[in-house]
């Protein structure tokens, strides 16, 4: 579904950020990955996404699904992300002007598909009957629940969140876990999460650890992960 080879990211010159990393990411896994502060996790992210290059390689770098990004100009990238991909990101963070409803049927309407989901996923992330509040009159928690309807509601095949309950306290970060993860599994997508928690990783498929010697699977057995 998506494939790293001999990814490469470098700020500068002395500054390599990721060196060379290669990985295969199979239809449907929920991969969480962790790692140091520093060592690359956002912009291995934000590479996936588009929203960054990575180094000039002789071989595609990334491929979603058969494609090398590199192969799309501009227009078709943003068409790529718009359809197959969902984020749980600060940098989409829910639109204050937008209702709720608004903001989840928002992929909907970039990708011209009917708006009715909407509705339904609000309601599958315990949000029914709360699609005419604004995003000011959310808890935390709720905000990230509309954030992963924003991101799954048309269908993605990959969904990407960087620290999707980063500021959550353990409850609420658990219910919303729960709840990404049983959406992921309802729709098939692909999905990679950045986190620094154990306790979120552990409700992934597998967690890879990335340091400067590239990633690896630390998952032995996850029972927690249900
Ligand atoms: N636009 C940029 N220009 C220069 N250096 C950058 C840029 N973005 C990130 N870096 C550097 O690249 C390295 C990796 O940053 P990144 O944000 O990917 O790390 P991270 O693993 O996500 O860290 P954290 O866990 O602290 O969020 C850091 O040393 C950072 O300073």
């Amino acid at each position: 579904m998506l494939e790293l080879r001999q990814l490469t990211k470098s700020y500068s010159t002395e500054r390599r950020v990721l060196d060379r990393l290669s990985w295969t990411f199979a239809p449907g896994e929920f991969i969480a990955i962790m790692g140091d502060s520093g060592v690359g996790k956002s912009t291995l992210l934000n590479l996936i996404a588009g929203l960054d290059q990575p180094d000039p390689s002789p071989e595609p770098a990334i491929i979603v699904d058969g494609t090398p990004l590199a192969a799309l100009d501009d227009d078709a990238a943003t068409r790529l992300r718009r359809a197959r991909m969902g984020f749980v990101f600060q940098a989409f963070h829910v639109l204050p002007h937008l209702t709720l409803q608004q903001n989840v049927a928002l992929p909907l309407l970039l990708n011209g598909l009917p708006q009715g989901r909407a509705l339904a996923m609000l309601e599958a992330v315990g949000l029914a009957g709360r699609g005419g509040d604004y995003p000011h009159q959310l808890s935390g928690g709720e905000m990230q629940r509309v954030a992963i309807a924003r991101a799954l509601v048309h269908r993605p095949a990959l969904v990407l969140a960087d620290e999707p309950t980063g500021n959550l306290d353990p409850d609420t970060a658990n219910s919303v876990l729960q709840l990404l993860r049983q959406e992921l599994k309802l729709s098939g997508a692909t999905a990679i999460m950045v986190t620094h928690s154990p306790a979120a990783a552990a409700r992934a498929d597998k967690v890879l650890r990335l340091t400067k010697n590239g990633l690896q699977d630390t998952t032995l057995v996850n029972p927690a992960a249900q």
